[in-house]
């Protein structure tokens, strides 16, 4: 059996070298003739499976992306060549949900206004915003929904309208990107949209670049009346508005869901996916390849303040260091690639056991792993 795989989908050929021959490509680069007597592609975001892509796959029976979004896959090709497709959902939601908890705290500190009490939008209620409204929660936020298929479904059971979407604190955006339909998401933030918000409200996007119109955002920004901006996708990727950057609080080089453990379940899903459809006995290694994290308990003597939660979030993922890094070597092309491709190792919050002898409330919601002193 032949498996080809985008080379930075973590223990991927480990656990797939026990059924055949492994050959692990540059995602963004893989090339058609890769594909001769492939009998599975495993792949990320960056790779296009189009019919381009698929020209020369003579053999192909599985297609799986280790990710949450799936627009990348034209998934009406592989039904109509009978290619069997699975995709990971949810897997990197906790990270997304960590991601935008951490740079929401240490925006709070910057502002010197906490989140207690403030209002958070959150678009998009699936996987990665629930994991958003969870952690908001724990931090004393009001929460709003707002969701409109999910409404339409009646899978909510409260929702809000778009213009209360506009006049929370915070919006923080988590859609898949979709151009058509009823509810495309595609510039949902445009010009007219973004010209309604006030500096003083906080706009995080963790899903797809295209959501905002970042060329009307740089316009709005320049002339000094953006909100404070959390972005972690850009339009474009790789290249993107390199001048939005330095308008952006936090800027990170979509990097919202690459904890370990979430690339770990992506690895695992599509890999348990891919032995279904190929009939073969699936041997998952990778909760035995999830190294031990560098530190794994702390002790608190008492109750944490706003800004001291602040403080225990980023000793498990500095985020700053992520926007350091961004700032100083990704906003070209090669570097965003680079910075994604040889991304330090990021735990989540539950690889940090916290001793909490004073029961404080919201930590477990917030994802730490507790050990309650008796
Ligand atoms: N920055 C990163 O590293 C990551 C980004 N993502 C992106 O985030 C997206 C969302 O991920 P999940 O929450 O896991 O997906 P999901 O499918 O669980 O939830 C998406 C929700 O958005 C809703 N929705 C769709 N169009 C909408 C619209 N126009 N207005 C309001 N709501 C709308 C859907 O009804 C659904 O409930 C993914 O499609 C992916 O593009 C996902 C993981 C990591
Ligand atoms: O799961 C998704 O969807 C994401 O956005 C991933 O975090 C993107 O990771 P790559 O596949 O682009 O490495």
């Amino acid at each position: 059996m032949k498996i080809v795989v985008d080379e930075n989908i973590p223990f991927a050929q480990q656990i797939l070298s026990q059924h055949g021959e492994v050959l692990a490509v540059d995602g963004r680069a893989m090339q058609p003739q890769q594909l001769i007597d492939a009998d599975a592609l495993l792949v990320r975001s960056v790779t296009k499976v189009n019919q381009q892509l698929l020209s020369q796959a003579n053999k192909l029976k599985f297609v799986g992306t280790a990710t949450i979004g799936t627009e990348h896959v034209d998934q009406t090709l592989l039904n109509d060549q009978g290619i069997a497709f699975a995709s990971a959902p949810g897997c990197n939601a906790i990270a997304v949900g960590e991601y935008v908890a951490t740079a929401l705290l240490a925006a709070a500190e910057y502002r010197q206004q906490p989140l207690a009490g403030k209002s958070i939008a959150i678009v998009g209620a699936g996987n990665t915003g629930s994991q958003v409204a969870i952690r908001a929660a724990a931090l004393g936020m009001q929460v709003l929904l707002y969701d409109p298929p999910l409404s339409e479904k009646g899978a909510l059971a409260t929702s809000v309208s778009f213009d209360q979407v506009m006049a929370a604190d915070v919006i923080s955006l988590h859609v898949p990107s979709t151009k058509t339909g009823k509810y495309p998401s595609y510039h949902l933030f445009n010009q007219q949209v973004l010209s309604k918000l006030k500096p003083e409200q906080i706009l995080v996007n963790a899903c797809r670049g295209e959501v905002i119109d970042n060329q009307a955002m740089l316009n709005i920004a320049e002339q000094g009346q953006s909100p404070l901006l959390v972005l972690d996708v850009w339009e474009g990727e790789p290249t993107i508005l390199e001048p939005l950057v330095k308008y952006a609080f936090i800027a990170t080089p979509h990097i919202a869901g690459y904890s370990l453990e979430g690339k770990m379940r992506g690895t695992s899903m599509v890999y348990q996916a891919m032995c279904q459809a190929l009939q073969i006995e699936a041997n998952d290694l990778s909760e035995q390849l999830l190294p031990e994290p560098v530190f794994s308990t702390i002790t608190l003597n008492g109750e944490l303040t706003e800004s001291q939660l602040s403080k225990l979030t980023q000793l498990v993922y500095n985020i700053f260091a992520d926007d350091r890094r961004f700032r100083q070597h990704g906003a070209s092309p090669v570097g965003f690639d680079k910075l994604r491709k040889f991304y330090p190792q990021r735990r989540e919050f539950s690889a940090l056991q916290v001793v909490n002898q004073h029961k404080q409330a919201n930590l477990s919601a917030l994802g730490f792993n507790i050990q309650e002193n008796k």
